[in-house]
């Protein structure tokens, strides 16, 4: 098996005559947290999409435990092991926390109506949900309707429903966006606990997050990997400084 969780080969992806991923290169070994940095518009989310499959890379490719994934529909590659959240949150409102973290479960199951695979289904998907909603710390909040909860609950939920299914391999997308300090705190903890033994890529603008989360960052720039290496190593980096952050060292941005 392979070292990487996740290797970009010289990735490109252009939108019409745009080119806005540029021969990205970056490789993710197993069971470590990295995050993606870079300034807006810079390529982090479509980088994202092209790994969990929601478009397709123009050239090179994209390994997920050593096999490509070039062509395969996001579905597939969530059931080859890798699950992501969203910027926006992707939960059922009218739903409960339990519901919600049920159906995460069922869907990655790849749940079928037959018969007896739905009664083991439905049971193990049961078990599973109980022991996400304990790990999201939303016990207290199991049946109450997603929509109802606070912002920072929702996120939780969100980070459980993208756990759910037992992925190896999870990509967040901006988990404390809109956060206070505190909560977003609450929310590095969250993350640190349920990403163990995990790969974690994660895409994130406030540099304590990063700082306090990431075994290396990922500096994209303009559709490239411009840097990758520990958090000091990116902090001193004078090539990271001037293209990123106009001189200011990582861990005074807020980007
Ligand atoms: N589906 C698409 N069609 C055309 N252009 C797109 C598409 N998706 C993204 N882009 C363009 O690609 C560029 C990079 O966008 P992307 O969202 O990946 O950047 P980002 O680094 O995630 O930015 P931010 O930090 O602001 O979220 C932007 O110029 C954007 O307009």
């Amino acid at each position: 098996m392979s070292a990487y969780s996740v290797e970009l080969k010289e990735v490109r992806k252009s939108f019409g005559k745009s080119e806005i991923i540029r021969g990205a290169t970056l490789q993710v070994p197993r069971g470590e947290r990295y995050a993606i940095i870079g300034p807006n518009g810079a390529g982090k989310s479509t980088l994202f999409n092209l790994i969990s499959g929601r478009f397709g890379v123009s050239s090179g490719d994209i390994l997920l435990n050593g096999k490509s994934i070039r062509g395969m529909k996001p579905f597939e590659i969530n059931r080859s092991g890798l699950s992501r959240s969203f910027q926006i949150t992707n939960i059922f409102h009218r739903l409960t926390v339990y519901e919600n973290l049920r159906c995460a479960v069922l869907w990655s199951l790849g749940y079928k109506y037959s018969f007896w695979h739905r009664l083991n289904g439905l049971r193990d998907a049961h078990e599973r949900a109980e022991a996400v909603m304990e790990q999201i710390g939303l016990r207290r909040r199991r049946n109450t309707s997603a929509g109802l909860l606070t912002y920072a609950e929702q996120r939780a939920l969100e980070i459980g429903i993208t756990i759910a299914g037992g992925a190896d391999v999870i990509l967040l997308d901006e988990p404390t966006a809109g956060m206070s300090r505190s909560e977003s705190d609450n929310a590095v903890e969250l993350i640190r606990r349920v990403t163990v033994g995990k790969t974690l890529l994660m895409v994130e603008h406030d540099m304590s997050v990063v700082f306090g989360l990431a075994d290396k960052i990922a500096v994209v720039v303009y559709g490239e990997v411009i840097a990758c290496d520990t958090p000091a190593n990116i902090r001193g980096n004078a090539k990271v400084q001037e293209a990123y952050l106009g001189g200011h060292a990582p861990a005074e941005a807020h980007a």
